[in-house]
């Protein structure tokens, strides 16, 4: 993808395809996952059900940390928006469900809108290289953790 400017090369995990499917599991590729997309088909009353489930197993397996890191990492999806005269989730029990989490909601088709789609691929690949950045900043420089192990190793040294 092309993301202001830079060229991001995206690697795509889909842990719901897998054999195992009906159990969320938290393999290195998910622990190792910079955002996590839970896509549901507004059709369908049970894999809004289903996408509930696995937000809550994210954050209970601790992939997703904190509000902060919900905010930047987890995207809560109602796909198939072109099939809304079949709806069983209304837009705003997504919305809410959202809120809950703190994460970030859309509604599209991916049949029939791929610029949305590009455009919220786009969003997330942006959202999550700024967290990246803001955590990498907030992480003690070479220096000071030099410094830290330094008080730390000698304290031990004296016990
Ligand atoms: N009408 C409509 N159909 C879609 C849309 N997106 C995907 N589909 C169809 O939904 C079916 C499932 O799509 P997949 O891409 O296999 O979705 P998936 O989430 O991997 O499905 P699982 O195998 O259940 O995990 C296919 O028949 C797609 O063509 C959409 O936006 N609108």
């Amino acid at each position: 993808m092309n993301v202001d400017g830079r060229v991001i090369s995206l690697e795509i995990f889909d842990p719901c395809s897998q054999v195992n499917k009906k159990k969320l599991s938290m393999s290195e590729e998910l622990n190792r996952a910079d955002g996590f997309l839970v896509v549901y088909d507004i059709s369908q009353r049970s894999s809004f059900v289903f996408a509930k489930t696995l937000i809550c197993s994210l954050r209970e397996a601790n992939v997703i940390m904190c509000k902060r890191d919900a905010e930047a990492r987890l995207f809560l999806i109602g796909n198939k928006q072109d099939l809304c005269h079949m709806r069983a989730v209304p837009q705003e029990e997504g919305q809410k469900v959202a809120l809950e989490h703190r994460c970030h909601y859309y509604e599209l088709s991916a049949a029939e809108q791929c610029q949305e789609v590009y455009a919220m691929f786009t969003t997330i690949v942006r959202n999550i290289i700024l967290h990246n950045k803001m955590k990498d900043k907030r992480r003690p420089s070479g220096s000071m953790a030099k410094l830290i192990s330094n008080v730390f190793g000698k304290r031990r040294k004296s016990v």
